[in-house]
């Protein structure tokens, strides 16, 4: 899968190169490409705003940097995604991530200051597929840590990112519920000990309790995820 970001603030994006990500880059599971939008900007202060038509606060991100960014970015591209974190968006879920894996080509406009020229993602349209999406509802500077959060959710389900893939089938949201609670050695630790059950060896049982703890994890903390309640 090829990444590219566009962004005004590409050194966001260094931690790419550590962690899992940066394995899977080294390993060719991963294109990930972070470009300066600026490099698009033709004047001596690389200006990538402008004031709002019709007043208001704050400044917009002029259309023309991005028109040419998002060409260069896919032109030799077939059918790319491109995502635009935005507070104006889809809610971006676990679902989304394994839409989106299955994408050869994904791109992300992250924006800053009040937001993009609303005439870029009109165009981009005619490039490729467009996502505005959002991470949640709560208020962000850009889109930087948004699109850090979903390339990353993204890029942990690349088959081989992840050493052990059946980790990725138990994990929160994947079934729809929550993670059932983990634990390691020492068996008791400042006089918790680890759920008995967990020691028995029997794994059937041990299956059942798992389970039992993630419906119960998930009436208590996210009711909202269980079916019917949507
Ligand atoms: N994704 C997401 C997301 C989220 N969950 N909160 N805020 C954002 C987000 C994404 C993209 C931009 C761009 Cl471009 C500019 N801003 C600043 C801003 C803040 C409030 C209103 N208008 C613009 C962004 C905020």
């Amino acid at each position: 899968m090829r990444i590219d970001v566009l962004t005004i603030f590409p050194s966001f994006f260094d931690v790419l190169e550590v962690s899992l990500l940066g394995k899977a880059r080294s390993a060719g599971l991963l294109d990930v490409r972070v470009h300066d939008l600026r490099e698009w900007t033709h004047d001596r202060h690389r200006t990538v705003d402008d004031t709002p038509y019709g007043g208001g606060a704050g400044m917009v991100m002029k259309p023309e940097p991005w028109g040419e960014a998002l060409d260069a970015v896919t032109q030799d591209s077939e059918r790319p995604v491109i995502v635009f974190p935005s507070p104006a968006g889809e809610v971006f879920s676990q679902r989304t991530a394994r839409d989106l894996v299955e994408t050869d080509h994904l791109v992300f406009g992250c924006g800053r200051y009040e937001g993009i020229d609303e005439r870029v993602f009109a165009y981009a349209a005619t490039l490729g597929e467009v996502r505005l999406m959002s991470l949640g509802d709560y208020v962000l500077n850009g889109g930087e840590v948004a699109a850090m959060a979903m390339i990353e959710a993204v890029g942990r389900l690349v088959p081989g990112v992840v050493g052990n893939p059946e980790s990725l089938v138990e994990e929160s949201h994947e079934d729809g519920l929550l993670e059932y609670p983990s634990y390691t050695k020492p068996s008791s630790w400042r006089g918790y000990d680890v759920p008995p059950i967990l020691l028995s060896g029997n794994h059937g049982a041990i299956a059942a309790w798992r389970r039992e703890q993630q419906v119960q994890r998930t009436i208590e903390r996210r009711p909202d995820l269980l079916p019917g309640n949507d």
